[in-house]
């Protein structure tokens, strides 16, 4: 603001000069005359020593943040001559002022001598201070009030300063009436509940309880302050959250698979959070309701500063599975699965010894086949697995190696040891079952016992007539020779092994073979292995489940029950389960069905975060490696001596182009952790004399994986090189299909230059690339644009025939030129 004159700042503040003079000499402005100005600073001089005498010091203010409202009002009280105007200015300030001062709000009144009557009402944040400072601002603002006053109630400000501490006794005023309606809602957050009514205060002015005006407070600013106080504290309580100054650190259970938005709940973070750090730091954009496998949402968790605990549900399927198998052991027959070298005579002897010794159903005398099948002997019953085919001869084995005693090694007495009769024994040995050798084929002329024996001698199995300990029985399942004692001996090497099973309570199997049958649903060949399994019980089957509607034994006929080691088909699933998953009784369909769905749960939502991963690292793949194809390999063995060599050997099959990668390797059989991870990283599992369990079986079967078993390293080797082949690209050779020579060039009206051609050689298509030659030198290389005879278009012209060539963007065509026309082929590349 300007200078201005004592005599109109006097004017301006309804002062009487002497007064204003007086106050600036006391102030320390001295000498003074009406006539003077002031300036700025002299009005900031006084009203530093007017804050003063109010118990304030201007060099008190402390530093904040004032974030304020004002609102003027007037108020008129009295009537007559006794009217009196009260002008009201109501402030909502907001101080923040830094925690470590004292947290106290004030409300105060600015000094009444120079204003009119002004309350301020600060408004401060629960636990911090509002101070009011009285400022220029106030005491200016508060003139313009008191201007007002003065026009409607001729007041001075005498009148004013006596009544601003009192309630107004009546209200005739306009004026007052809008005051109360503007500053009903201020007014109430002070006021609202602490106070009576006002002392005979006009109705409209004092309001109703709830629409009391600021001039009905008749509390004192100490009181008010309390007042505050008692609020703050109360809000205090209110806010009572400290939010912590460390992160917590929680213990985060994992189960096998689990949603983002769970997981993120258990971290007692937003699933948004999680979505980022996955991006940011796994580089995967993933979604609310992605299912995480384990080993995912555990990293994720430990990633986020939390401890994360795998955690495996117990389940009704636990329970169902942990069912107790006690109970009285009785001898049971032993299961028996031949094995042997393609066309040695498996079938053919599985063949002879079911036509001869199975009971022939009632549906005239029809043998059924339905994978496995029980034989009675003198010495006793034997369950053969009547593996079907050279084809499913691996999958079999892997599946027989776990419910299987016996081996029989079938070896064709003509032809000897073969390399498959060899992986027969190290399976049979890696299994810990017992051996039986076979040797077949014992009608021919050229059968050579002997020399049999001595190459299975060679593979330290050795024949008990040598000293070993290896029943070896000459057979033909050809004429039938031998088969009994082959039974006998089977039977013996069974006493040896001392087979027992409870054959009371649950029931427990394996299924052997499964189909969906037209009529009779879904039909499951079970092996039991304990206890009796019975029509009418309840059973779970990998993740089918149902009652048992009927059993129908090997031979055809139904049967009411099957023991230990006995095969039947079984009626009454919800669904095919897979070959080589485990069959168990269950005490009721509740838990069954329960057992079967969260199975069902468990898989699809592996098989969905499998699949996640598998596209996710594929990515990586293509992205870290550009044009380099790997061929990922997971190696399991019996010894680590055969992982290093084998390891070795593949590694070196490495090209520029295609890259052998042993991505995992170790000693032992093959688990459901080798076949994700070949789903998850695309890779195939070598199994060198080790077998995959069942779980692995279901996921490899299930997904497609490449397993394959071997006993040979160099078998391996060339599995590899041929899939290096196959992965490597094919070279692209260049073919020359026809050659025209040109004998005539024309222009042909829109169409362009036209070639007269005599094709010499082959045949000319117009679908094929082209070079134009001249002495032998390519001149051009292009596409036919068009190829006729006489005025029509042709696909192809033979050798000896005349036609028109058009070459695309090509007008430079002359006489005694050559087109060649040739075709790009891909040959495959060999790495030999
Ligand atoms: N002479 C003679 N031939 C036999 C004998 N056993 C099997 N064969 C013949 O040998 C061939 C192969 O017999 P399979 O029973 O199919 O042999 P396999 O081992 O089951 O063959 P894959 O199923 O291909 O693994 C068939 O032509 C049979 O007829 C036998 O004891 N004597």
């Amino acid at each position: 603001m300007a200078e201005v004159s004592i005599k109109k700042f006097a004017e301006t503040l309804n002062l009487s000069v002497e007064k204003l003079v007086s106050q600036l000499d006391a102030s320390g402005i001295k000498g003074k005359k009406e006539s003077d100005s002031l300036s700025e600073e002299e009005k900031r001089t006084l009203l530093s020593y007017l804050k003063g005498l109010h118990g304030e010091k201007a060099e008190d203010t402390p530093k904040k943040v004032t974030l304020r409202r004002k609102q003027t009002l007037n108020l008129s009280a009295g009537s007559g001559s006794g009217k009196r105007t009260v002008n009201v200015e109501v402030r909502k300030k907001r101080t923040y002022v830094k925690k470590p001062e004292v947290a106290e709000e004030v409300v105060e009144e600015t000094p009444v001598e120079e204003v009119a009557v002004e309350e301020t009402v600060v408004e401060t944040p629960v636990v911090e201070q509002a101070v009011v400072a009285a400022t220029e601002d106030k005491a200016f603002a508060a003139k313009t009030d008191s201007k007002d006053a003065k026009k409607d109630g001729k007041v001075d400000s005498k009148d004013i300063v006596d009544v601003a501490p009192k309630a107004p006794k009546e209200d005739h005023s306009n004026a007052s009436k809008k005051a109360k309606d503007k500053k009903h809602h201020e007014t109430r957050k002070v006021n609202d509940g602490n106070d009576g009514p006002p002392k005979g205060g006009h109705k409209k002015a004092a309001g109703k309880g709830k629409g009391r005006s600021i001039v009905d407070d008749n509390r004192t600013p100490k009181m008010r302050r309390g007042g505050n106080k008692k609020f703050a504290k109360q809000a205090e309580n209110q806010h009572g959250f400290q939010q912590p100054t460390e992160a917590v650190v929680r213990e985060v259970k994992v189960p096998e698979s689990i949603t983002l938005s769970s997981l993120a709940e258990k971290m007692a973070v937003k699933a948004g959070e999680v979505i980022k750090f996955m991006m940011m730091e796994l580089g995967t954009m993933a979604t609310i309701n992605q299912v995480l496998d384990q080993e995912t949402a555990m990293l994720i968790v430990e990633e986020m500063g939390h401890k994360p605990v795998a955690f495996n549900e117990v389940t009704v399927e636990d329970e169902v599975v942990n069912q107790e198998y006690d109970g009285e052991t009785v001898k049971r027959s032993p299961i028996v699965t031949i094995m042997g070298h393609v066309d040695h005579g498996k079938t053919s002897l599985l063949d002879y010894i079911r036509k001869a010794k199975v009971a022939h159903g009632e549906a005239g005398g029809i043998t059924q086949h339905i994978g496995a099948y029980h034989v009675d002997t003198d010495m006793g019953g034997v369950t053969f697995i009547d593996t079907p085919g050279h084809a499913a001869f691996t999958a079999m084995r892997a599946r027989g190696a776990e419910i299987t005693d016996v081996v029989v090694i079938v070896v064709a007495a003509d032809d000897g040891v073969m390399p498959q009769t060899k992986e027969a024994i190290q399976h049979a040995r890696a299994s810990g079952v017992g051996i039986v050798v076979a040797v077949n084929k014992m009608d021919k002329e050229t059968a050579n016992m002997d020399r049999v024996m001595q190459e299975l001698v060679a593979e330290e199995v050795v024949p008990e007539a040598w000293g070993g300990d290896v029943q070896f029985v000459p057979v033909s399942a050809k004429t039938g020779m031998g088969i009994d004692e082959l039974l006998d001996a089977i039977s013996l090497q069974a006493e040896i092994l001392e087979l027992e099973a409870p054959v009371e309570g649950h029931a427990k199997g394996v299924v052997v073979e499964s189909r969906l049958d037209k009529g009779r649903g879904a039909v499951a060949t079970v092996l039991v292995q304990s206890g009796t399994l019975r029509k009418g019980d309840i059973v779970l089957c990998g993740m089918e489940y149902g009652r048992v509607r009927a059993l129908i034994g090997d031979s055809g006929e139904n049967v009411e029950s099957a023991g230990p080691s006995i095969p039947v088909e079984l009626l009454g699933l919800s669904g095919v389960p897979v070959a080589g998953d485990e069959m168990i009784t269950v005490e009721n369909e509740r838990k069954a069905r329960e057992a079967a769905s969260f199975r069902q749960g468990k898989f699809k939502e592996l098989k969905i975060a499998r699949q996640q991963k598998q596209k996710l690292e594929n990515m990586f793949n293509k992205m870290a490696e550009g044009d380099i194809q790997n061929v990922n390999i997971i190696l399991k063995a019996d010894v680590q001596g055969s992982i290093e060599a084998i390891a070795d050997a593949l590694t070196k099959l490495s090209t520029d182009e295609v890259r052998v990668n042993v991505i995992s390797s170790g000693v032992g059989g093959i688990t459901e952790t080798d076949a994700n991870l070949a789903l998850a990283s695309e890779a195939l599992i070598f199994g060198f004399n080790v077998r995959a369990d069942a779980s692995a079986k279901r996921i490899i079967d299930n997904e497609g994986i490449l397993l394959k078993y071997y006993s040979i390293i160099y078998e391996i080797v060339d599995e590899v090189k041929r899939a290096i082949e196959g992965r490597m690209a094919p070279e692209v050779q260049e073919r020359i299909v026809g050659v025209a020579d040109v004998r005539d060039v024309f222009k042909a009206p829109k169409i362009g230059l036209i070639a007269g051609c005599m094709v010499t050689e082959g045949l000319v298509k117009r679908s094929n690339p082209i070079r134009v030659l001249r002495d032998n030198v390519v001149i051009y290389e292009g596409v036919l644009e068009s190829l006729r005879r006489f005025k029509d278009d042709v696909n192809e012209v033979q050798k000896g025939i005349e036609c028109g060539i058009g070459v695309k963007d090509y007008n430079d065509v002359k006489v005694g030129d050559q087109i060649e026309c040739y075709e790009r082929v891909e040959v495959k590349r060999t790495l030999d």
